[in-house]
């Protein structure tokens, strides 16, 4: 809780505090060697209201942590504590209580013996991020807790790297949540409802660093959704260079100062908190704060799309949280894609690829209908088909999914069968627009075009993507002229200039529009300009994830496309 502003009132029930918003210094009796039944080792570490210790028992010699509070400290956590452990007992990762009472001035708890914070861990690697597989782990483990503690009618209201510790070996890969001194039920035993919501405006409980927008700034009852947001800005913050801005001139002293950070809070949207960020950490943070005061989370999604992520990353046994975090997986075959970096290919394609490569032109690039460069496009591109047949042949490749032979597996003679990376399939899917010479074809090609965005959970468009877009736009602009796929960039091509992404809202607006629009379209010139926006605007919104309305667009132009002959 050492980052953790005390209410100066809450709403009178258990998990509420009675303190001035000003420490006093009270002078505490000495904590003697000996409490109950518990002799004290070494700190462990010590917090606004009391002290963790080791603590051996004197009789059984079983080891725990006794955190340690003096009985009329104006902020007794530890006399709430102990009202919520039970109600979290046998939960993974939920401390296990031993003892809880009082013994003349001090109040304590005897909980399981653990390991050091996230906190800790991160503060002593000394880099300025956390890597992205530990991030994943967090994601995943943290969910899982919150699920469980919500399930059991708590919330935790004060999620914070300090409150998430790592088991002790051969627990050291669980993380355990710590400190529930401003948890409260948010379901009332007696009627089984939910807390009700409230206008009024309350005093904040919680976290600097991580408490929620709604429950910090303005003043919110908290509810499943605030732990959630306040996970989803943690992730956030140990993905991000120095931590997120807010929290980089520490903990404010002065009202001003609190409000200062208030606002910066407030006014972060999620779209510049998680630029350069894997879009799953935006899309978490917006939903934890499109769920209503009640709405039940949907936990196990989440922990899905963490899992998927870290998988496309290329990295295994991501429930586990291991430390320190294993090297990054090496890319050898095309089975381990790495999301948003370079596309994992096949050794014998690597050669390929770094000849084609030595030939962009990375200084000029053509733009959207430029023809000037049909001439040497026409070389190029013959070139290409004559190396691509060659190549097709040699790989006994059939369509996207390419035969290698396993030599992993001595005892299976037969070929192992892997479904070729999006990127591959998009260069190919490319290709083949440009060979199209009807509608029909563009169409059947349209929606294979959806398949592969929808491959897995990342529905990004890549640049690979984006390429396919620049094609197809060339041939249903002016399909007269020989089309050459340009490799586009995510800033270039349809975008060359504009590098300020642009509000969620005026992306979604455009989509629904084209959306509502390709149905109506005369031509496949009109269909082209529906295409050049669509590209336009989803690779202008950060993340450049294809939103419902996105493939509802592109499957409109598909069948579109099969009418317009
Ligand atoms: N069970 C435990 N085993 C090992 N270390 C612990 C344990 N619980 C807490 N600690 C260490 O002690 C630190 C403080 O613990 P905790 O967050 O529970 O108390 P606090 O918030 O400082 O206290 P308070 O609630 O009185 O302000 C933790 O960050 C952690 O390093």
């Amino acid at each position: 809780m050492a980052d953790s502003f005390l209410s100066n009132s809450d709403d009178g029930s258990e998990g509420s505090y009675e303190s001035g918003s000003v420490v006093s210094e009270q002078p505490l009796p000495a904590i003697p060697a000996v409490i109950a039944n518990w002799w004290l080792n070494e700190n462990l570490g010590s917090g606004y209201s009391g002290s963790i210790f080791k603590a051996t028992h004197l009789h059984t010699h079983q080891v725990v942590a006794l955190k340690v509070q003096y009985v009329h400290h104006e902020c007794p956590t530890n006399k709430y504590e102990r009202y919520i452990y039970p109600l979290l007992q046998g939960g993974v990762g939920m401390p296990t209580l031993y003892d809880a009472n009082v013994q003349g001035p001090w109040d304590f708890l005897a909980i399981d013996l653990l390991g050091p914070s996230l906190d800790n861990l991160y503060r002593k690697s000394g880099k300025d991020t956390m890597d992205l597989r530990s991030v994943c782990s967090i994601a995943i483990q943290l969910i899982m807790r919150l699920q469980f503690m919500h399930h059991r009618g708590v919330l935790h209201r004060d999620i914070q790297l300090g409150n998430c510790v790592i088991g002790l070996p051969p627990n050291e890969k669980t993380i355990y949540m710590i400190d529930f001194g401003f948890s409260k039920r948010y379901i009332d035993p007696l009627t089984g409802r939910h807390i009700p919501d409230s206008k009024v405006k309350r005093d904040f409980i919680g976290n600097y660093w991580f408490s929620s927008v709604n429950v910090h700034c303005r003043g919110k009852v908290p509810s499943r959704r605030d732990d959630l947001e306040a996970a989803a800005l943690m992730l956030i913050h140990l993905l991000t260079p120095r931590g997120l801005s807010w929290t980089r001139n520490g903990v404010p002293k002065t009202n001003e100062a609190h409000d200062r950070l208030k606002a910066e809070k407030r006014k972060a949207t999620p779209e510049s908190l998680c630029r350069g960020l894997p879009s799953e950490f935006e899309d978490f943070l917006v939903y934890t704060r499109s769920l209503a005061f009640k709405e039940l989370p949907d936990y196990n999604t989440w922990i899905e799309k963490f899992r998927d992520l870290a998988k496309e990353e290329g990295f295994t046994r991501v429930d586990e949280f291991i430390w320190p975090p294993p090297p990054m997986p090496v890319v050898k075959t095309i089975n381990t894609p790495l999301r948003a970096r370079t596309p994992a290919v096949p050794r014998e394609q690597l050669e390929d690829i770094l000849k084609d490569l030595t030939k962009l032109r990375l200084d000029t690039q053509p733009i959207l209908g430029d023809r000037t460069n049909v001439e040497a496009a026409v070389r190029q591109a013959k070139a290409d088909a004559q190396l691509d047949s060659d190549k097709q042949r040699q790989q006994q490749s059939t369509g996207d999914t390419i035969i290698i032979s396993s030599d992993s597996e001595p005892g299976n003679p037969s070929p192992m069968r892997y479904q070729a990376p999006k990127a591959l399939r998009l260069n190919r899917l490319a290709q083949r627009a440009t060979k199209a010479t009807d509608n029909i074809t563009l169409s059947a090609i349209v929606k294979e075009f959806v398949e592969i965005l929808q491959m897995n959970s990342s529905r990004t468009l890549t640049k690979e993507a984006l390429a396919f877009l620049d094609v197809l736009y060339k041939q249903l602009d002016d399909p007269s002229v020989f089309i050459k796929p340009t490799r586009t960039s995510r800033q270039q091509s349809f975008n060359e200039q504009v590098q300020e992404k642009e509000p969620a809202y005026v992306k979604l607006g455009v989509v629904a529009r084209l959306r509502r629009e390709v149905g109506q379209c005369r031509d496949n010139k009109a269909l082209a300009a529906l295409v050049s926006d669509f590209a336009k605007v989803t690779n202008k919104s950060t993340g450049r994830t294809v939103t419902k309305d996105g493939f509802a667009f592109l499957e409109g132009l598909s069948q579109r496309l099969g009418v317009l002959q």
